[in-house]
């Protein structure tokens, strides 16, 4: 326990949602996400002493269970920059979101973690949902997952002069995406490790053009979205890491389909448009995967609009220590 910190008392519990999120979409490299509607759950109860984790679904039996649990340990590092500590924990958590595929289960982890804390504090000593939102990106390192984890719906966020900021908003109802999600996963730390440190000016421009399309595209023209989702700065890039997911999204593209490589890999989502288009990519991503080594779980997976949320919260009176 840190000297001259204030200690949050034993016996409050407070619970989390927070949803999946798919970062990029292609051209929105560390900018834009989507929220998805798949979730995962985590509650802390404080108390005297230790630290546990029980993890059930996804993770579970590979995340730690003690105090160097991630959602714990980010918690600690929140609660300490506010000026606060806890001297014991257990959490329990529901995990749906499944780790070092593309979505966004870091981001997820991070943004329970600050908002887990934040609940903990006396409500004078909270955060508004723009420094939450700053706390959580610069623990992840990039706003893009965090930000539609937060809020839902779509994202677009940016680095303010080292603190960063997130508009919100309402992607078209008929936008329905299509995960192909494979068994294998490939960490963001990896994928990010294949990135140039610079691309020509053309590129840019290039990329830069389609990233203001595809706005466009998924709030007033999604007939926009095949040319709006094209990418020149991480996918092709990051082939080496995942043949299999580029050459799907080559495949699917090729049907006119608007996939993409989510977040950093390796699931592939298709931005499609009404049900009937989210079904034939389902059909076309597991008829081009018929072939593939490993399994792939292909489902459709539609926008939450609503983001985290604080499920409960019982109170007591954090005292001064
Ligand atoms: N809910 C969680 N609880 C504990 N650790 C987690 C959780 N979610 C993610 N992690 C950690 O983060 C890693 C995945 O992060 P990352 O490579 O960024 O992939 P992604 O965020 O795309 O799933 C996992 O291997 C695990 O170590
Ligand atoms: N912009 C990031 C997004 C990483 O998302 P994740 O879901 O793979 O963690 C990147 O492409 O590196």
């Amino acid at each position: 326990m840190g000297q001259g910190l204030n200690r949050v008392p034993a016996g409050l519990t407070v619970s989390v949602s927070v949803p999946a999120t798919s970062a990029n979409l292609g051209p929105g490299f560390d900018s834009m996400g989507l929220a998805l509607d798949l979730r995962d759950e985590v509650s802390v109860t404080t108390r005297a002493e230790g630290f546990t984790a029980h993890v059930d679904g996804e993770g579970a039996g590979v995340v730690p269970t003690d105090g160097s649990h991630l959602v714990i340990s980010t918690l600690r590092a929140h609660l300490r920059d506010r000026g606060w500590d806890v001297s014991g924990l257990a959490l329990t958590a529901i995990n749906r979101i499944p780790h070092g595929r593309g979505l966004g289960s870091s981001a997820a982890a991070h943004a329970s973690a600050v908002l887990l804390a934040d609940a903990l504090l006396p409500e004078d000593e909270r955060g508004s949902e723009a420094e939450l939102l700053d706390a959580a990106s610069q623990l992840e390192g990039h706003p893009d997952n965090v930000a539609p984890a937060l809020a839902g719906g779509l994202t677009v966020s940016w680095d303010d002069d080292g603190r960063y900021r997130s508009a919100f908003i309402r992607p078209q109802a008929s936008v329905r995406p299509v995960v192909a999600v494979p068994e294998q996963p490939l960490s963001t730390e990896t994928a990010r490790g294949l990135l140039p440190a610079q691309v020509p000016h053309h590129v840019a421009a290039a990329n830069s053009g389609r990233a203001g399309l595809l706005v466009h595209a998924l709030t007033q023209d999604p007939s926009l979205l095949l040319p709006g989702t094209r990418d020149w700065l991480h996918q092709d890039y990051r082939e080496p890491a995942m043949p299999e997911s580029v050459a799907l999204v080559r495949g699917l593209r090729e049907q006119g389909l608007a996939a993409v490589v989510s977040g950093a890999g390796p699931t592939v989502m298709v931005l499609a448009v009404g049900e009937e288009q989210a079904e034939a990519a389902r059909s076309a991503m597991r008829a081009l995967l018929a072939a593939s080594a490993q399994s792939w779980r292909v489902s459709i997976l539609p926008v939450d609009a609503v983001g985290a949320k604080v499920k409960a919260h019982r109170s007591g009176q954090p005292i001064s220590g």
